[in-house]
Formats: C-alpha cells, structure tokens, sequence
C-alpha cells in the first residue's frame, strides 16, 4: 500500500535526514516509526504526504509514484494526525470533524451526521461534546477529535505523528486502547510515529526501530524484542524487553488448564480435595463463566451449587495480553485468572495459571531466532519489576 524504494532525503544544510531508506507498508498494517529525537521519522512521513520532497528514491501509494500524483488530491487520500492536533479554536468540535469532507463537497448537513458518528467512534458523545470549542476539552479528548477529524474523508491511509505525545501516560494508555479498536473496525493502513519504544510495541502490527536516518529493524514486535537485529536496538528496546514481551504475546488456548468444572444446578462437589484440587469453576447453562467455588465450602455447604458460588473478577477473553493476565492476577491477588472466549458470548476456556504464564512467555520467545535471556522471562523477575 505504501512503498519506500530507496528513499533519502538531504536538507539544504547538508543534514542527511533520511538516508536510502526500503520498506513496505501493507493495506490495513499499522506500522510504528520509533526511534530517539531527531532520527528521520517525520521526516519520513510527511514525504508520504508530499509536505516534504525526497531528494533521491521514490514512494508509492497503492502502486503510484506519488511524485506524479498532485499534493492536494494526494492528502485527500490520507488522513493526518499530529501531536498539537490543530483544531480550528473557532470551530465547534462537530465543525471541526465535518471540515475536510464538506470541503470535499459533501453537503453540510450530510457531513455533520457523518462527523457525529465519528465523534462517537473515537469515544465522545457528540451530544455531549460536539458543540464546545476545542478550548473547552481536555487534552485527550482534542487528541480524540484529531482522530475523528482525520478520519472524516474516510482516507484509506492514516500518518499520525505522535498523536498522543502530548497526554499523560494513564490518558495515553486509555486512548491508545481505543485506537487499537478503532483500528480493527476501520483497518487504514497506518504509519505511526513514536520515540516511545512501549507504545511502538503495543500499537505497531510490524515497529521500523530507526537509528540516524536508516531503519535498524524492521519486524514485528515479538521479534524486535526477542532478536534484536543489532546491538543498537537491543540498546534501545531496552534491558527489560522481557516485560514488554509480555503485552505482544495473547493469551493462546493451548496455553489454559483445565480445572474441575460444574454447573449453577449441579449438587455441590463434595470432594473436589480428593481430587487434588482446592476450587472449581462454575458454568451457567450455556457453559458461559458465572464464577467459581471453594472446595471447602463445597464440602461444608448443602444444596446446590448456585447457593455458594462466587462471582468471578479475574477474567479476561482469549487474545489479551500476557501483561493483562499479569496484572489481573495482581490486582485481584489472584492465583489464576478464567479466560473466556468473547465472541461467543462468554463460553468459558480455561485457566490461566502463573505457571501456563511463564510456559505462554517461553513458548513466544522460543518461537523467535534467536533466544533471549533466561533471566529476562523469568516470572519472578517480572514479578519483582511489576510489583516496584
Ligand atoms: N527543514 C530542515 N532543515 C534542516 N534539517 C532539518 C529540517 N527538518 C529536520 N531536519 C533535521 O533532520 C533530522 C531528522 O528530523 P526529523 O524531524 O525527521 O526527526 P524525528 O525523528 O521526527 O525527531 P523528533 O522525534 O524529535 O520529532 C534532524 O537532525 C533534524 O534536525
């Protein structure tokens, strides 16, 4: 969808911003540009936008030269997202997100119903929100509108330059979960820009780790954490690349236990000790997770099962993150987590246990070239680090 074919570009004072730079972007691919200040990644992009010219090699959008393509009809085709986000201060928020497509043409009325519904995809109520001035919104919600706005012409390809640069972490996380899936809904094939190797891992399908104007890596992030291609991005990935493995590898079936399981209307289990184990799981009628049972009250209690159940907290659905299941189990005090599948509404899985944890974390190591450090998918080291 986008193509880099040995694309360098040298500014009037002699800086090699971009030097013979190679990659393919694939349609619907979200691509993260990382790397320290200063390394070539706007650069980068604005040359896909043509608000820079390379100075030698050539890009291409869907298989045109873009340097044949005019600029204007150009970024009609992409969408552009920037940290100062660049809201219009005398325009409402649902005129700001209506802009681009009734410049387009679109009738007023037809872009502002447009311009609602995207207000609502990116998490703000248009009710709500729509008539304020962008002065009159936080941080992460003006972020919010520069998304909607960007994706109001409904461009197939999105640049966003550091869009969440700008929000303090706890907003960055919340609004980095929404664009993955605002992502899986509308699948623009993105080009991101971040000097925050976390957010690259967590957001990028494949992360470009740039050095000084050249791509060190390029691959996806359970690679570029376990075989870093040089030393410079195993530098910059970082010591504890072992922790961040855990939020790129998901939660896998293969990797659950199965524990004791019984139904709401079941009569209790009085002997689950017996069989070696201390709960077991309760299914509703459908086989969907209603919450668990101690095996001691099974043994003590009378009745059914229904009566002594407990409602489960620690669950997640299949394809979370090891990190969620991590931190779930840390913030329930939880020795092990239900895992659910969502899309058929709730039916339970399995288990995940500490151990099935650090065996799923082996599993996406051993998978790579080259293997990392024991030390560095050690569960109690991860413990100690996540628990400071
Ligand atoms: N107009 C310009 N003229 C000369 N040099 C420039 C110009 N724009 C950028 N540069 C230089 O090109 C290099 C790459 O800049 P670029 O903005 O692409 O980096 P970056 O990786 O996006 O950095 P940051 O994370 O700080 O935004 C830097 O050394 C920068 O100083």
């Amino acid at each position: 969808m986008i193509r880099f074919e040995n694309v360098t570009k040298r500014y009037a004072d002699g800086t090699t911003a971009v030097d013979d730079l190679s990659f393919e972007v694939a349609e619907g691919e979200l691509v993260t540009l990382v790397g320290p200040s200063g390394c070539g990644k706007t650069t980068t992009m604005k040359m896909v936008n043509r608000l820079i010219e390379p100075t030698e090699g050539r890009i291409f959008l869907d298989g045109d030269d873009i340097s044949g393509i005019d600029p204007v009809q150009l970024r009609r085709r992409i969408g552009y997202v920037i940290q100062q986000v660049g809201l219009f201060p005398h325009r409402t928020v649902l005129d700001n997100t209506a802009t681009v497509p009734h410049l387009l043409g679109v009738k007023r009325a037809k872009a502002r119903e447009r311009a609602a519904e995207l207000l609502d995809l990116v998490g703000l109520d248009p009710a709500t929100f729509g008539d304020r001035y962008p002065e009159q919104l936080s941080g992460g919600q003006r972020q919010r509108v520069g998304v909607a706005r960007a994706l109001a012409a409904d461009p197939p390809v999105l640049l966003m330059d550091e869009p969440f640069g700008a929000v303090d972490p706890v907003v960055r996380e919340h609004l980095q979960n929404e664009f993955l899936r605002l992502q899986q809904a509308v699948r623009k094939t993105v080009l991101f820009v971040t000097h925050d190797i976390e957010e690259a891992v967590r957001l990028g399908d494949r992360i470009a780790v740039y050095g000084q104007g050249r791509v060190e890596q390029f691959d996806t992030p359970s690679t570029v954490l376990g075989a870093p291609a040089t030393e410079y991005v195993a530098d910059f990935v970082g010591a504890d690349r072992g922790l961040k493995r855990l939020s790129v590898t998901p939660i896998e079936e293969g990797d659950l236990e199965q524990p004791p399981v019984v139904h709401l209307d079941d009569p209790l289990p009085k002997d689950l000790e017996g069989a070696g184990a201390r709960w077991a799981v309760v299914l509703d009628g459908e086989n969907n997770l209603h919450g668990w049972i101690s095996a001691e009250h099974a043994r003590a209690g009378t009745g059914t099962v229904r009566e002594h159940a407990r409602r489960m907290e620690a669950w997640l659905p299949v394809g979370a993150s090891l990190k969620q299941a991590f931190s779930t189990m840390l913030q329930h005090d939880a020795g092990w987590i239900a895992v659910i599948d969502e899309r058929s509404e709730g039916r339970f899985l399995g288990v995940l246990t500490p151990a099935r944890l650090h065996e799923a974390l082996r599993r996406s190591t051993a998978a790579d070239a080259r293997d990392i450090a024991r030390e560095d998918v050690d569960l109690e080291t991860v413990a100690s680090i996540t628990a400071t």
